[in-house]
């Protein structure tokens, strides 16, 4: 029997990029907003990616998803590469493969609850199958949405707000999901339940997930850290007490200074 531990940077990658850079403007307006990363996120795996704010976040989870190209660089996504797809490619592939959970929600206000969580299947032409709708109406019950299937997102709680929009991406099952600060809308009770439901999505349903945050309590939920400062990796850690997180941003910071 194999006993050696497959650390979170170990493990098989959902999603990478190697030397990705990102620059924005020309000549004396150019912004690095990211410099020479070379990352893979674990299948099955929660990551968190923390840093102050301007360090890059959002540029690296842009990139990874698909919603903006690098300057320099290769994108993966399982084991495709996305780095040289078309617009119309891109779209199928965000569509298929990657859900995505924001911080203001992005529910479609005309629509209930049924129509935001079946809107990826509508999108892509096609009904779900039996499997996907049993696996739809386990989410609802998980979620408890199964109440609120008729009502519209202004209808709503922005925590539950915030499960539609989980159960959504959780749908089509899909290699990984990209959730951009998905807590900061939430005040601190409700944000804790959608890290234990985004958590529990890893643990029980082995859902990949990558989150980009500013809040350690919100990157404690993680099995691996990264942490970004001037749009490079500056450490790359396992799951962390939200303690030790702060501690390492202060560290950060005073080195930065
Ligand atoms: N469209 C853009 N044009 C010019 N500069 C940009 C653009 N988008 C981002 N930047 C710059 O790139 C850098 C990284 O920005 P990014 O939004 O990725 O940081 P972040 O860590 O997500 O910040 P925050 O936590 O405040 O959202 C910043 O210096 C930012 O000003």
């Amino acid at each position: 029997m194999n006993t050696q531990a497959t650390s979170p940077q170990q493990a098989e990658a959902v999603a990478g990029v190697a030397n990705l850079g990102k620059y924005y403007g020309d000549g004396a307006h150019r912004v690095v907003a990211l410099h020479d990363i070379s990352i893979g996120v674990g299948r099955g795996q929660f990551t968190a990616i923390m840093g102050p704010s301007g360090s890059g976040k959002s540029t690296l989870m842009h990139v990874m998803a698909g919603l903006d190209t690098p300057s320099e660089g290769r994108v993966w996504l399982g084991g495709d590469e996305v780095t040289n797809l078309g617009d119309a490619e891109l779209t199928k592939l965000r569509r298929r493969r990657i859900g995505f959970i924001f911080q203001a929600f992005n529910l479609v206000p005309t629509l209930d609850v049924r129509g935001n969580i079946m809107l990826p299947f509508q999108l892509d032409g096609k009904k779900p199958s039996l499997k996907e709708m049993a696996w739809i109406d386990a989410l609802l019950g998980q979620l408890g949405l199964a109440e609120r299937l008729e009502h519209r997102p202004h209808e709503l709680s922005g925590g539950q707000q915030q499960r539609v929009a989980i159960a959504r991406a959780l749908a089509t099952n899909p290699d990984v999901i990209f959730a951009d600060e998905p807590t900061g809308a939430l005040d601190s009770r409700t944000g804790r339940e959608v890290l234990k439901l985004l958590r529990s999505a890893v643990t029980n349903s082995g859902q990949s997930i990558v989150m980009v945050t500013h809040d350690p309590i919100a990157a404690s939920y993680a099995d691996r850290i990264l942490f970004l400062a001037d749009g490079r990796v500056v450490a790359d850690r396992a799951a962390m007490t939200a303690e030790e997180i702060s501690t390492t941003m202060l560290n950060m910071e005073a080195n930065a200074a």
